[in-house]
């Protein structure tokens, strides 16, 4: 399997990042991204891996409908730019990010308004916090967005016990916004803590961090809450296994969190995973040469990639070998 190392720019700051590397695996069954977060270190960046082995070497489970309804995704971006987004993205239902350092609560809920005008009434807009509020603040917040509508709080308070006390807190004040939890499923150690805490209504599932399409199957199964199936902000070859696992989940009730390819400038497919009317087909894709060539990272950060990679697939017992790397 020979690495592709990727490094393409995003279009508006996301999650404090300005561009988004990775690598790229061919394999026996197709293209694989391993692609975790520069940050992560190698034990938490083997399960991502494991999903490239997945989807480099088995077919992807059966697929039980032919196209997933997605959310447009809003950065933290001032109104008017935020409206303009889920305008252009054709979806009906919105994520916004709320809780971004150096951002005040006025400015959620200018944003959040903002896209409430644009989406009207029927339309749904969820919020993540990405952690970024303590217990006090998150019901606080929530209790001033609530009036325009939210489908869920995704992770509004960076630990378990907040988030189940969060819950506690908005159903005795009669506050009837769901909690998701996402890092706290995905960076756990124990994904299941999040369901014995009693600590979500909803569980955002991510392929990569999570291990693979069949390991978040088996997940949402044990978990017996509803789920939502999210990106990792990948190209389309890692938003490709997203829309694996949203196809084939029992059941599908939330729109997904893949509709982050319109925050990447480039992309390497020959038709991108883009939403239409809101929707993702569920389709394979065809790997453009041309596109490899124009994404390929220069060779510091190519190197730093293959050396983190070699690391890391070090780890798997089940890597097929490391002379295959080079
Ligand atoms: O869920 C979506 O609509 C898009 C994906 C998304 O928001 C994220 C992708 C990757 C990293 C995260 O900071 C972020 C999230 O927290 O959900
Ligand atoms: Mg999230």
């Amino acid at each position: 399997m020979r690495p592709h190392v990727f490094d393409i720019p995003l279009t508006t700051r996301f999650r404090g990042i300005t561009r988004r590397q990775g690598i790229l695996l061919e394999g026996p069954r197709g293209w694989a991204e391993w692609s975790p977060f520069p940050e992560y270190d190698d034990i938490e960046s083997a399960s991502w891996l494991c999903a490239a082995l997945e989807a480099a070497t088995t077919d992807w489970p059966r697929a039980l409908r032919d196209e997933v309804p997605v959310n447009a995704i809003v950065p933290a971006l001032p109104p008017a730019a935020a409206a303009a987004r889920v305008r252009a993205s054709g979806c009906s239902t919105a994520k916004v990010k709320v809780a971004e350092r150096g951002e005040t609560l006025e400015d959620d809920i200018a944003r959040v308004a903002a896209v409430r005008e644009v989406l009207g009434k029927d339309g749904r807009i969820r919020v993540d916090a990405n952690g970024g509020w303590d217990l006090q603040q998150a019901a606080t917040a929530i209790a001033e967005l609530a009036p325009f509508g939210l489908e869920y709080a995704e992770q509004p308070c960076q630990d378990v016990e907040s988030l189940a006390a969060l819950r506690r807190v908005l159903s005795a004040r009669g506050i009837a916004v769901p909690i998701a939890a996402d890092e706290s499923i995905r960076r756990a150690g124990d994904p299941l803590r999040v369901r014995d805490a009693g600590a979500a209504d909803i569980a955002i599932l991510k392929v990569q961090p999570l291990g693979g399409v069949r390991r978040c199957l088996e997940l949402a199964e044990v978990l017996g809450m509803p789920v939502v199936v999210s990106s990792a902000l990948e190209t389309s070859v890692g938003l490709r296994a997203g829309v694996a696992l949203a196809a084939a989940l029992p059941s599908l009730d939330h729109a997904c969190g893949l509709e982050t390819g319109s925050l990447l400038l480039d992309d390497v497919t020959t038709v991108p995973l883009r939403a239409r009317h809101g929707r993702l087909p569920v389709e394979d894709f065809v790997v453009d040469p041309e596109a490899l060539l124009r994404t390929r990272a220069d060779d510091d950060v190519a190197l730093w990639w293959l050396e983190r990679l070699r690391r890391v697939a070090a780890l798997l017992p089940q890597w097929p070998s490391t002379k295959d790397l080079t």
